[in-house]
């Protein structure tokens, strides 16, 4: 689904991440952990091109998803945002209702009837496990709902333009055990259709969501397989340490 090659990027002089090549498997959870500062979220960026917007920047190496090489001079950014989302680690509706936060993308993308506007919405807010706690205030604002309500309000506006890949930087680390237990149960739901990457400084989170593992150090991808085989048995000697809790 996701192929990285080679990829190599800078912030000015500075390697933030090196030679990287991995293969991100459709309608799984795959999540990055590392140490602070290992290039887990600026990896998880360079997936739907956000590092574009930071100057100095620098960036080698190919990414194809679905195929497409997302570099290609002729892919469109506001396609590949369309068919990459993403939830940032503190959520951030727009101070808006709710109903025009999850309808704001489909509206930009052309749609205007209102059944079917109304139909996305419903949708959306039910895939995002929201419905039921928000389908009478539709029309309030969000910045009304809890952080945890509001993190899956962005799930929902990320979904409702219906991605292949919804990439998430950190969404459980402002929520508490409650909030991130809903998340964590919405993501194993929402592989059965999108295909999900995680950043995650949490292992047990990592351990417990997560199908995939990469283990990425300064910049480097030291080891990446099923999450079951790197938590119980990994290769690498690095990776046993970060796990048992030896560095980071
Ligand atoms: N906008 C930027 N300009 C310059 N350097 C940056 C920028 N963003 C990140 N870096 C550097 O790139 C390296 C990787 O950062 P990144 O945020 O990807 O790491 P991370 O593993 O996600 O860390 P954390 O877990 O602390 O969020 C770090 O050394 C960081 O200081």
């Amino acid at each position: 689904m996701i192929e990285i090659r080679k990829l190599s990027l800078k912030y000015g002089e500075k390697l933030a991440l090196q030679d990287i090549s991995l293969d991100i498997p459709k309608h799984q959870v795959t999540a990055f952990i590392g140490p602070s500062g290992c290039g887990k979220t600026t990896l998880l960026r360079c997936l739907n091109r956000m590092n574009d917007l930071i100057d100095g920047v620098t960036v080698s190496g190919t990414i194809r998803i679905g195929g497409l090489d997302i570099h290609d001079p002729a892919m469109e950014i506001t396609e590949l945002r369309k068919r990459v989302g993403m939830v940032f680690q503190k959520s951030n509706p727009f101070p808006k209702t709710i109903y025009d936060n999850v309808a704001y993308g489909p509206r930009i993308l052309g749609v205007r009837g209102q059944s079917t506007l109304n139909e996305i919405v419903e949708r959306s807010l039910r895939a995002a496990a929201l419905w039921n706690e928000v389908q009478d205030r539709l029309r309030s604002s969000a910045l009304g709902l809890s952080g945890g309500q509001q993190q899956r309000l962005c799930i929902a506006r990320a979904i409702a333009v219906e991605p292949e890949v919804l990439l998430m930087d950190e969404p459980c680390s402002a929520l508490d055990p409650i909030a991130t237990g809903k998340i964590e149960e919405l993501m194993a739901d929402l592989k059965q259709q999108y295909t999900i990457v995680i950043v995650t400084h949490n292992m047990q989170q990592a351990a417990r969501v997560s199908d995939y593992t990469a283990f990425l150090y300064l910049g480097q991808l030291v080891e990446y397989d099923l999450t079951k085989q790197l938590f119980v048995k990994p290769s690498k000697k690095q990776t046993e340490d970060y796990i048992t809790g030896r560095f980071g």
